[in-house]
């Protein structure tokens, strides 16, 4: 069954990026932002990233997203309309570089807070090369797949990082005071299984998701490889934290000598396999990626739905001119099964020529948003 979805209405942008203030009113479910190159499409788009917790999809320094020339700062209003109620969130940067976020015009501590309203999600062509990519990138992919399951999950992470910098530097410095390794060593084993837990559990959620069998696009086949992830297949979470606890005391040397931690979910990987093939990701081709990536991404929209009972926002960025007119209309037909809200965007209108009347298609000019 398709769940429920909260709607953009309304959103606003001031002094963002290209623009200085524009309104953008919509009706529909799927929103096509059509223009130029560098007309400020993917813009607007990051604007609608950043309700999610993190840097949004351009992982930006927040800074940069004020306009240039403009009084400092940014404010982004979104008015969304779920279950007959209209609710504002707002987030923006006060020219002294505080961050600030409002739901209906009340502050609160973060984009956290966001996530009981509407969890967004995003393809972005600087996600082409994930499957050629460093094992960083795929885990931090992961990641945010896992705020889904677990909207803790990114906190933790930060803290498994700092702790694990903690550890290092102690190491570096061969500090006296054994005790001081011991509690950093102690942090990261729990933090770490908590991690990679949250990160097992999201690759099975998200396999459970995946359909197989007749599509256009192929399906993947998804795994999570990792040490500590395989002894939590064997073992409750309490005596994997104590036999990492364990394993980061008996390594200290060899840490040292390398000049950072070895072991840990820091060094995971999430494994792609091109099903209908049975090929590594990384060995597909362009198109086969993109359309691996594709799948994922619809996976992710679904496993968010039936994790929080709400069809999530989802973003688009350059997508459709990728795929064949063939695959082009299966992904709209898919998007329609998801429910929620999308967002696409694409340098020719004829790429959503077949939407039109279903579709709110908006054309972009440096600065403004008007309908088409
Ligand atoms: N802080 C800023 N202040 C003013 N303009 C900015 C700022 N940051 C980026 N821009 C401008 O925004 C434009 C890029 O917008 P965007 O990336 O949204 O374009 P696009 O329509 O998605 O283009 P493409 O189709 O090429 O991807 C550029 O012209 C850039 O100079």
């Amino acid at each position: 069954m398709t769940p429920p979805a909260p709607v953009v209405r309304r959103l606003i942008l001031s002094d963002y990026r290209s623009y200085t203030l524009a309104r953008c009113d919509i009706d529909a479910r799927r929103v096509a932002l059509v223009g130029e190159n560098g007309a400020g499409k993917t813009n607007v788009l990051e604007a609608l990233s950043l309700y999610s917790p993190g840097r949004g999809l351009r992982r930006a320094e927040l800074a940069d997203c004020a306009r240039r020339d403009g009084p400092g700062g940014f404010a982004v209003s979104l008015d969304i309309a779920f279950d007959d109620a209209t609710t504002q969130l707002g987030h923006g940067l006060t020219p002294e570089g505080d961050r600030q976020f409002r739901i209906d015009r009340a502050p609160v501590g973060s984009a956290r807070a966001f996530a009981d309203h509407l969890r967004v999600l995003w393809l972005t062509p600087a996600m082409d090369g994930l499957f050629n990519g460093a094992a960083g990138e795929r885990r931090r992919f992961l990641d945010r797949l896992a705020l889904g399951v677990d909207a803790d999950h990114g906190g933790r992470v930060n803290r498994l990082e700092r702790a694990l910098r903690n550890r290092n530097r102690l190491l570096e410095e061969g500090v006296a005071d054994r005790r001081w390794l011991d509690a950093a060593e102690q942090e990261i084993a729990s933090l770490g299984v908590a991690v990679a837990a949250a990160r097992r559990e999201t690759v099975s959620r998200l396999a459970a998701q995946i359909v197989t069998g007749e599509s256009v696009f192929p399906w993947a086949e998804v795994a999570i490889e990792g040490e500590i992830e395989g002894w939590l297949a064997e073992a409750p979470a309490l005596a994997v934290e104590e036999r990492f606890r364990e394993a980061l005391a008996q390594t200290r040397r060899r840490d040292a000598a390398a000049g950072r931690t070895l072991t840990g979910p820091q060094t995971s990987d999430l494994a792609v396999r091109h099903g209908p093939k049975n090929e590594a990701a990384r060995d597909c081709s362009t198109g086969e990626q993109k359309a691996l990536l594709m799948g994922l991404t619809l996976a992710h929209a679904r496993l968010v739905g039936e994790m929080t009972g709400k069809a999530p926002l989802l973003l688009l960025d350059e997508v459709a001119a990728h795929f064949d007119p063939i695959r082009r209309e299966a992904l709209f037909a898919e998007l329609e099964t998801l429910g929620g809200q999308v967002w696409m965007t694409g340098a020719d209108p004829l790429l959503f020529d077949s939407l039109r009347g279903r579709a709110d298609i908006m054309q972009v000019t440096p600065g403004r948003i008007a309908r088409l």
